[in-house]
C-alpha cells in the first residue's frame, strides 16, 4: 500500500491508472479504524479495481474543539490494518494540505435541504456544512468512480446525497451496513472513549433501537418511544439527545405508522461521549 500525504502525489499516482481505465473507489474517513471501516474497503473492493482510503480529522465538522482536539489518532496502527485489509493507496493530508488558509475558513455553502437542520445538525450547527466542504474536496482530488459511507451516518449519506444532486457530481454514492459488536453496540471510533461502565451503558441504545423494531407492528408510534425513552433513561450516565421515528429522507418524525423509508435514529451521550445509532424498519 502506498502512503499519500500531498494532493500533487495523489495525482500523479492516480492519473496513469485512471487513464488505463481502472475504476476507482473512495473510503473518506477520519481514521481510528475498526471492523466497521474495514467492511467498508471490502465492499469497495468489490466494486472498484483500485482502493483509495483517506484518513482525515477535518477540523470545520467539528463543532466542540474538545472533541477534535481528543479524536483518536492512531495512525501506525491504520496504516497496519489497511496493508493487510489490502487497500491500495491511503492519503493522510496535513490541515494546511487541505485548507492552505487554515485558520482563517474558505467559504462554502451549499443547499443540503431542510433535512440538514434536524437531528445531527441542531445538535451540531454547521456539522454538514463542514462534511460536505472535506468530501467534496476529496471527491474532487481523487474523481472516484464510487464513494463508500457507513449507514451508522444516517443523516450523513444523505446529505452527501443531496451535495451529489445538488452540484451535479458524477460519482456513485455506496451505503454499507452498521457493523456492531457481538453485544449489539454500533462500532464507532469514539468508543474508545468510553470507560467500563460507559460501554455497559452505552448498549441501552442499540437495545432501545432493536426494541422498536421488533415490537414496531405490535405497538403505536407513541408507545414504541415512550418505552424506549424510558429504557434509555434509567440507565445512569446516558443523556439522550434525540430518539425518533423518522422518514428517511426527511428526517421529521413519521406521523402514522409506515414501514416505507422508516428509520429509528438516537443519539446520547453516554458519560462525555457523544454516540449516535440507527436501525432502518422493513
Ligand atoms: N460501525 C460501522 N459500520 C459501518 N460503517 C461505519 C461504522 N462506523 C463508521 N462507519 C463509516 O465509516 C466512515 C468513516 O467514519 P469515521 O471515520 O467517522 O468513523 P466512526 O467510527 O463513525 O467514528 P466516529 O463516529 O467516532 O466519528 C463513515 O462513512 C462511517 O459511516
Ligand atoms: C465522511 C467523513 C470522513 C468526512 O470527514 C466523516 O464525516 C466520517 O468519517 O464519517
Ligand atoms: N462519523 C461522523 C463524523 C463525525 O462525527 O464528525
Amino acid at each position: 500500500m502506498k502512503v499519500i500525504a500531498t494532493l500533487a502525489e495523489l495525482q500523479s499516482s492516480l492519473t496513469p491508472l485512471k487513464t488505463s481505465g481502472l475504476k476507482i473507489a473512495l473510503v473518506p474517513t477520519m481514521g481510528a479504524l475498526h471492523q466497521g471501516h474495514l467492511s467498508l474497503i471490502a465492499e469497495a473492493q468489490k466494486l472498484a479495481d483500485i482502493v483509495v482510503c483517506s484518513i482525515f480529522v477535518n477540523p470545520t465538522q467539528f463543532t466542540d474543539p474538545k472533541d477534535l482536539e481528543k479524536y483518536p489518532r492512531p495512525l501506525a496502527h491504520d496504516i497496519k490494518m489497511l496493508t493487510e485489509a489490502g487497500c491500495n493507496f491511503v492519503f493522510m493530508p496535513s490541515v494546511k494540505e487541505m485548507y492552505p488558509s487554515y485558520p482563517t475558513p474558505e467559504q462554502w455553502k451549499i443547499d443540503l435541504g431542510e433535512a440538514e437542520f434536524v437531528l445531527e445538525g441542531e445538535f451540531r450547527k454547521g456539522h454538514y456544512q463542514g462534511v460536505t466542504q472535506i468530501v467534496f474536496k476529496l471527491f474532487d482530488a481523487v474523481k472516484p468512480d464510487v464513494a463508500m459511507f457507513g449507514q451508522k451516518d444516517f443523516q450523513q449519506v444523505l446529505m452527501i446525497k443531496n451535495m451529489v444532486k445538488e452540484l451535479g457530481l458524477d460519482v456513485q454514492i455506496a451505503v454499507c451496513p452498521i457493523i456492531r459488536e457481538v453485544d449489539g453496540l454500533a462500532m464507532s471510533s469514539r468508543n474508545i472513549h468510553l470507560s467500563q461502565s460507559d460501554r455497559e451503558h452505552a448498549l441501552v441504545l442499540s437495545r432501545a433501537l432493536f426494541y422498536i423494531d421488533a415490537n414496531y407492528d405490535r405497538l403505536e408510534l407513541d408507545q414504541l418511544l415512550e418505552e424506549a425513552e424510558a429504557m434509555i433513561n434509567t440507565v445512569p450516565g446516558v443523556e439522550l439527545d434525540y430518539l425518533t421515528i423518522a422518514n428517511g429522507d426527511t428526517l421529521l418524525p413519521v406521523e402514522q405508522k409506515t414501514k416505507q423509508d422508516t428509520v429509528v435514529l438516537v443519539a446520547a451521550k453516554v458519560g462525555q461521549t457523544r454516540l449516535i445509532d440507527n436501525v432502518i424498519i422493513n
